[in-house]
């Protein structure tokens, strides 16, 4: 891996990071209204591994912020936490500045939490429009009966679903694709697919897990383009794990660092890039020259 440091390039408009009173820092555009997510000393333990150890962070409302650090730092975990696929051991996660404590997977994602995997995990069998349209079930605004029934409200329904999946795909230009199987779709594709799904969902903060991986540099360079444009679109906050530096230093606001499960340093990607602690965890401890 190049040095930290090497990520000059600035393709981020300049955000100005304010401090918020309690435990991060936000965009000062986002001040006036609640975090999209708020995490207070969140943390789980599995058999005694803190895999999750005291995670402060705040994501402002339309906010990128981007969750980086080693294999294994508890990044995929901290999502899981997010969106209660894991009960956290500890601590609070506020959603739009609503505690989602007992709530399940289904319930937070209602409450505007979506996300993608880092290992994809669409409907392979099923069509493009219709993974798309799994998504958008949680706006299904017709009963049972209505459906069975094939009432007027039903067939409006249809089309109002149709439309949607066709206007979220042409965000990524894939409405050509919509008849295709998913499974069939290229690799970069059926990563862009994920997310078009997720969004569907209508999510306030959306978290995506490794969105570039496996995606050559010009496909990466889309998705950097796609992600900014999807968050000014849409007003929603935008949490990435990425291994791509390139992509978190442009596009990324905020940062925040983990490793071993505990954060070690939160800053905007100029501050995180200087950070002596994150250059140590990503380069190892330089002594006497050696590494
Ligand atoms: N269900 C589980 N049971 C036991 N240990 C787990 C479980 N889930 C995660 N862990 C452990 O938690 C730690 C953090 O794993 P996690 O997958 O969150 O790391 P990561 O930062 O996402 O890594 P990578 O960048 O390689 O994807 C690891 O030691 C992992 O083995």
């Amino acid at each position: 891996m190049s040095k930290l440091t090497d990520f000059g390039k600035q393709r981020r408009e300049t955000t100005k990071m304010v401090p918020v009173p309690s435990v991060s820092i936000m965009p000062e555009r986002d001040l006036g209204s609640a975090p999209a997510l708020e995490c207070l000393h969140l943390g789980i333990e599995f058999g005694g591994l803190k895999a999750v150890d005291d995670f402060n962070v705040t994501v402002g409302k339309t906010e990128i912020c981007g969750l980086i650090g080693p294999n294994g730092a508890g990044k995929t975990t901290v999502f899981n936490l997010l969106t209660k696929v894991y009960n956290p051991t500890h601590g609070t996660i506020m959603v739009d500045g609503k505690d989602t404590a007992g709530m399940n997977p289904a319930k937070v994602n209602q409450l505007g939490v979506a996300r993608t995997f880092q290992n994809i995990r669409l409907f392979n069998t099923m069509t493009v429009e219709e993974n798309v349209m799994v998504g958008l079930h949680n706006q299904r605004h017709c009963g049972l009966a209505t459906s069975v029934l094939r009432l007027p409200h039903h067939w409006k329904s249809e089309r109002w679903y149709h439309e949607r999946a066709l206007e979220l795909l042409d965000i990524f230009d894939m409405t050509g694709l919509a008849t295709h199987e998913a499974g069939s779709l290229p690799y970069g594709a059926q990563r862009r697919l994920e997310i078009v799904r997720a969004l569907a969902t209508n999510p306030k903060l959306l978290l995506l897990d490794e969105p570039a991986a496996g995606m050559n540099p010009s496909e990466t360079a889309d998705l950097m383009e796609n992600i900014v444009k999807i968050r000014d679109t849409f007003q929603i906050a935008i949490m990435l794990i990425e291994h791509d530096m390139n992509l978190v230093m442009n596009i990324c606001e905020g940062l925040c660092v983990l490793n071993f499960g505990k954060i070690i340093a939160k800053g905007t990607p100029e501050e995180i890039q200087q950070n002596e602690a994150v250059i140590e965890a990503y380069l190892g401890k330089q002594k006497g020259g050696e590494a």
